[in-house]
């Protein structure tokens, strides 16, 4: 008799992957050198964005020896640049969690640095709409990561087409889900006392939380959710930090329709998504700036599970996102219909 799973094995496993990763970007976030590439489409990528990469795979690799993956980053680079290849080695043998138990979940050691590379290649899958398949952007926002704003390292699990597990590592954002949604990053993100922001996860149909993320095992959770929103006018809305990801004037034309008169609060990657989860913030708009631009799964599977989950509604179509609490999700497409058909 086939029996219907729960995904808590999965769900423990992406969680300790995260938590690890977290840790391996916090390390390379405080240090000076952070190995700074420019892919071919111009964007950045950082020994940290590698270095996160090879960790999650590992892991997945020991528990799902079958399940595909879709990663955002190649080992191109690091084959060709040996002494890149060498930071990223050392930071990812570095990278432990101090309770062995939960490093004997994730498995055992990457061996070399050659099959490090082999590894962050096994993230290649084309994805599609049939089977298991991982997605994985290692950091979610380099951008902000090299700015030293938010940034999140982000893993969801699909089945045939379908989001079931999501887990983002948010190191910059409070630990306290009530602290209301701010610019820059939260206090808790000095390091001190071990604390270093907070993990979100989600699992189908069993609703969405929050911990604080931890250095050893994981930590107690609880349950989120967003924030009721009666008037529209007093909604708090985040958008990207970066002008060339979302259209700010076109979000800013929106918000003026629906009477919010509050200013947007940039963030940089998927921290926008657990903000809103948790009920700091209550919007999220992602505008297109290109009519040519195709979002990425790994930049949203996880964000969008944990916002559905915590009584959100998403609708992202390939060109921009729209996340907003259910009852307001109608009026808020409205504008954003009205100011994007203005534009055509
Ligand atoms: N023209 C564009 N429109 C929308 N998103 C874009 C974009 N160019 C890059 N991005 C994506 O924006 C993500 C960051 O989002 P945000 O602006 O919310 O922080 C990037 O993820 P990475 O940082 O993982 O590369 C990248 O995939
Ligand atoms: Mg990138
Ligand atoms: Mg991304
Ligand atoms: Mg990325």
């Amino acid at each position: 008799m086939a029996t219907t799973n729960t995904y808590d094995h999965e769900l423990n496993v992406a969680l300790l992957a995260v938590q690890r990763a977290t840790l391996l970007t916090k390390s390379v976030f405080h240090s000076h050198t952070k190995g700074t590439l420019n892919k071919s489409d111009a964007s950045p990528v950082t020994i940290g964005d590698f270095g996160a990469q090879a960790l999650i795979i590992a892991a997945l690799q020991l528990n799902f020896p079958d399940d595909e993956i879709v990663a955002e980053e190649e080992a191109k680079d690091l084959r060709e640049n040996g002494q890149l290849r060498e930071t990223v080695w050392d930071l990812v043998q570095k990278a432990k969690l101090s309770d062995s138990s939960a490093e004997k979940v994730l498995g055992g050691e990457v061996k070399s640095a050659e099959s490090m590379l082999d590894i962050i290649d096994k993230g290649a899958s084309q994805g599609g709409a049939k089977g298991r398949i991982w997605a994985i952007d290692p950091i979610d926002g380099t951008k902000g990561f090299l700015r030293g704003g938010q940034y999140a390292v982000c893993l969801a699990l699909m089945v045939d087409g379908d989001v079931k597990v999501g887990v983002l590592g948010c190191p910059n954002l409070p630990v306290s889900d009530s602290e209301p949604l701010k610019e820059g990053i939260g206090a808790d993100a000095s390091d001190e006392e071990g604390k270093f922001g907070v993990l979100f996860s989600a699992v189908q149909g069993k609703g969405a939380q929050s911990r604080a993320l931890s250095k050893s095992g994981l930590a107690e959770s609880h349950d989120i959710k967003m924030k009721p929103l009666t008037n529209i006018s007093e909604a708090t809305f985040c958008e990207s930090v970066e002008a060339g990801h979302s259209s700010q004037g076109d979000a800013a034309a929106i918000a003026s329709k629906l009477g919010i008169t509050k200013p947007s609060v940039r963030m940089d990657s998927q921290a926008k998504y657990g903000s809103i989860a948790r009920g700091a913030g209550d919007l999220y708009l992602r505008l297109p700036v290109r009519k040519d631009y195709v979002e990425k799964i790994w930049d949203h599977a996880a964000g969008d599970l944990i916002v559905r989950e915590a009584g959100g509604r998403t609708l992202k179509e390939n060109k921009g996102v729209v996340a907003a609490p259910k009852d307001v999700h109608g009026k808020v497409i409205e504008a954003v219909r009205e100011v994007l058909g203005e534009k055509e």
